[in-house]
């Protein structure tokens, strides 16, 4: 049978419960609210593993041993600098209004070239820019956010965690130990999630078998889009501006459902009910709004949530409470989606280490509905 011949593919819009590939990084079970990472609960990774130990077990296929994590923890610790070519470039050929993700989509592009191993395409290689990649972005995405502000970037302590470090590079002081237990679970929830729109796109540039950075770099595109990892920043754009508007919380979702718009932050194409890390950080959202003495951001979360859910039976998704979560630390809006993406650098190279290890060039069919049969007409004769 020819390739013309050859019966179509299983076809769904948005690709829809195709599966795509088998995997041994996540489980979702979209019924229950059921998310595993290499056989491990979300719940039990959040309260009981750290970041850097959740990156292991994406990477390496288990829990790290004590020595392991020291080992890896070092590792991540001395490639947390940067070249100060690209502090310079963030520094003086970049805009200050740039678009975050935009900034960070350059600046991981820019680290390839600095990068001797960026085209060393052995298993070894890989693990080791992944960690690399991990490393880093923490550091351009604080460099950004003050260089914008006209502060001098914060050289990375090099001594604590991935969210220490982070934390201590963003505000230029250290981070006290709640905030610093809250952004290292964020990071754990957010760094796996199956074949979602950024890991999927890493996958598809890797089974070129093209390089990591290319892979992570057209990732970071898809992440800022606002149907995925963008959402955060929507979200919380979203409660400032009912908060000023003084409309109540309910009518707010009655009006943008009348009008057949979205709610950001609701809504999932594998959750059909709410998503487990929505739990988790609606708890987290809950202790820390206590602690503030600011419960606003939970109450009208949970307006919208609730009313959302009886009218169209949608619920949460992770970037829903995470918002809150994030502003309540201080964060500035438009950093919701960068941190994110510095907790999935884990998933997607993961992902990029298990295409590799069995890589068949990742390429769908589409049905062609065009017209037919056309016949070209000469360029002055077209009107
Ligand atoms: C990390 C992440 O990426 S999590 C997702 C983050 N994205 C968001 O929060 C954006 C808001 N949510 C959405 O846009 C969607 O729920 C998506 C894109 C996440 C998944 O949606 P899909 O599976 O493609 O569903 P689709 O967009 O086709 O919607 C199906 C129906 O639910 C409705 N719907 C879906 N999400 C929402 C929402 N957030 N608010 C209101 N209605 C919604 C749609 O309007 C549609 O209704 P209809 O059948 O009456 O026309
Ligand atoms: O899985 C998806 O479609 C979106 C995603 O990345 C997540 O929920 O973490």
């Amino acid at each position: 049978m020819s390739q013309t011949d050859a019966p179509a593919p299983t076809q769904s819009r948005g690709l829809e419960g195709v599966t795509a590939l088998d995997t041994e990084l996540s489980f979702i079970d979209g019924q229950k609210g059921e998310l595993l990472y290499r056989g491990y609960g979300i719940q039990d990774l959040a309260e009981n593993t750290s970041f850097e130990e959740t990156a292991y077990l994406l990477w390496k296929g288990s829990l790290p041993t004590q020595a392991q994590l020291d080992e890896l923890n070092a590792q991540l610790r001395e490639a947390r600098p940067v070249h100060p070519d690209l502090l310079d470039h963030l520094r003086h050929h970049t805009p200050k209004d740039a678009n975050p993700m935009a900034a960070m989509r350059t600046a991981l592009s820019m680290l390839a070239a600095y990068d001797d191993e960026a085209d060393v395409m052995d298993a070894e290689a890989n693990y080791r820019k992944a960690v690399r990649l991990t490393a880093k972005l923490p550091t351009l995405v604080a460099a950004f956010d003050r260089i914008r502000k006209g502060l001098d970037p914060v050289a990375p302590k090099q001594e604590g965690s991935t969210a220490h470090d982070f934390l201590y590079m963003l505000n230029g002081e250290e981070p006290g130990p709640a905030a610093e237990a809250i952004m290292d679970a964020a990071l754990v929830l957010h760094a796996e999630h199956g074949l979602n729109a950024s890991t999927f796109t890493a996958r598809v540039i890797s089974s070129t078998l093209s390089d990591m950075y290319s892979a992570v770099v057209g990732a970071m595109g898809a992440l800022k889009g606002p149907l995925h990892g963008g959402a955060n920043i929507e979200v919380m754009k979203t409660l400032l501006k009912l908060d000023e508007s003084g409309q109540s919380a309910q009518d707010f979702v009655d009006e943008k459902l009348a009008k057949k718009e979205k709610i950001m932050g609701i809504g999932h194409r594998v959750y059909k009910t709410l998503d487990p890390r929505a739990v988790i950080l609606r708890d987290m959202l809950e202790d820390l709004s206590e602690e503030k003495g600011e419960t606003k951001w939970l109450e009208m979360s949970d307006t919208i949530r609730t009313t959302v859910k009886e009218t169209k039976g949608l619920d949460a998704n992770v970037d829903f409470y995470s918002a809150s979560v994030y502003y309540l630390l201080g964060i500035e809006t438009d950093l919701y989606t960068p941190i994110f993406a510095i907790s999935r650098m884990t998933g997607w190279t993961a992902h990029l280490l298990e295409q590799w290890e069995d890589n068949r060039l990742i390429r769908p069919r589409a049905e062609y509905v065009g017209p037919r049969g056309l016949t070209v007409t000469p360029v002055a004769e077209r009107g």
